[in-house]
């Protein structure tokens, strides 16, 4: 399946979560961080899913689903065990226009969700279109040891330095230049073994004006 990878803001949104087992806390989990208005429709919950709906302001209705329940929603997970009742909300999705994954049915599913490994900014995601998720999340396993918190600190850095670039910077080969030998991986790495001297290098990649701008207030 050739799906359209896109990476979804979800602030102020109405997402819906039907069904309260291990599926649903798993991607529960990743939509709290989101700033999404969630609603959890299920007869059960999962400790956990109690636990989130306590710390976050989760609307929730114990109970099975109802048809009114997509009113007003932008995306929806059907994640109960009942295959009739992921078919039932399925098909209102798709009448509605509701974005939606369904846990047990790819062909139902709009979207699917990957696995991911995050560092502040940085985010890599992996999937098999739905051909081995195990794969997917042993993949991401894998890609965690070599994508450290480093990430994280360098792009927090960037976030700051990338802008004055562009403003104090004409020359567009110049500004190419200096972002290109910051996309270096071996320097980002060298963030947790010497930072003195990956800080060095950055300062040199950007040259004396840039970082005396940048580094006078700098500890
Ligand atoms: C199509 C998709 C739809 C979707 O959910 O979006 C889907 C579908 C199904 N998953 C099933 C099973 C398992 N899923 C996992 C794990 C994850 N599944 C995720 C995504 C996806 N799963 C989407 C495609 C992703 C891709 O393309 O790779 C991850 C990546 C993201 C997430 O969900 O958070 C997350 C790993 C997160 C991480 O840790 O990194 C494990 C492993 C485990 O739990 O240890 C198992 C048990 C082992 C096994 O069965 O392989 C079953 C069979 C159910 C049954 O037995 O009946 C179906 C239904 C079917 O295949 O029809
Ligand atoms: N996509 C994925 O990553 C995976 C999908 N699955 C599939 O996902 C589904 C859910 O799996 P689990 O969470 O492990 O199951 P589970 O049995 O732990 O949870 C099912 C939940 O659905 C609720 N429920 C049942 N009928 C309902 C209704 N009419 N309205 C609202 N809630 C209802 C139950 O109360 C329960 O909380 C299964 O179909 C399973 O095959 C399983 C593993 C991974």
């Amino acid at each position: 399946m050739n799906t359209y990878p896109i990476n979804l803001n979800l602030t102020g949104k109405k997402v819906l979560v039907i069904g309260g087992g291990q599926v649903a806390s798993r991607k529960t989990r990743r939509l709290v961080r989101t700033g999404a208005k969630i609603t959890i429709v299920s007869p059960e919950l999962t400790p956990e899913l109690e636990a989130m709906i306590n710390d976050y302001s989760i609307t929730y209705y114990s109970r099975n689903f109802k048809d009114e329940d997509l009113r007003g929603v932008f995306l929806v997970f059907a994640l109960t065990d009942n295959r009739r009742v992921n078919n039932r909300i399925s098909q209102l999705a798709d009448e509605n226009n509701i974005l939606i994954n369904v846990a047990d049915s790819l062909e139902e599913s709009m979207f699917t969700l990957p696995s991911i490994i995050k560092r502040g900014d940085l985010l890599l995601t992996i999937s098999t279109g739905g051909s081995l998720p195990a794969l997917s999340k042993e993949i991401r396993r894998n890609l965690e040891e070599e994508f450290g918190l480093e990430y994280s600190i360098f792009l927090t850095m960037l976030k700051r330095i990338r802008p004055i670039i562009l403003k104090e910077i004409d020359d567009k080969e110049e500004r190419r230049r200096i972002f290109r030998s910051l996309a270096d991986l071996r320097l980002i790495e060298q963030f947790t073994q010497n930072k003195e001297a990956a800080l060095d290098e950055v300062k040199s990649i950007l040259g004396d004006n840039i970082a005396k701008k940048l580094f006078l207030d700098w500890d």
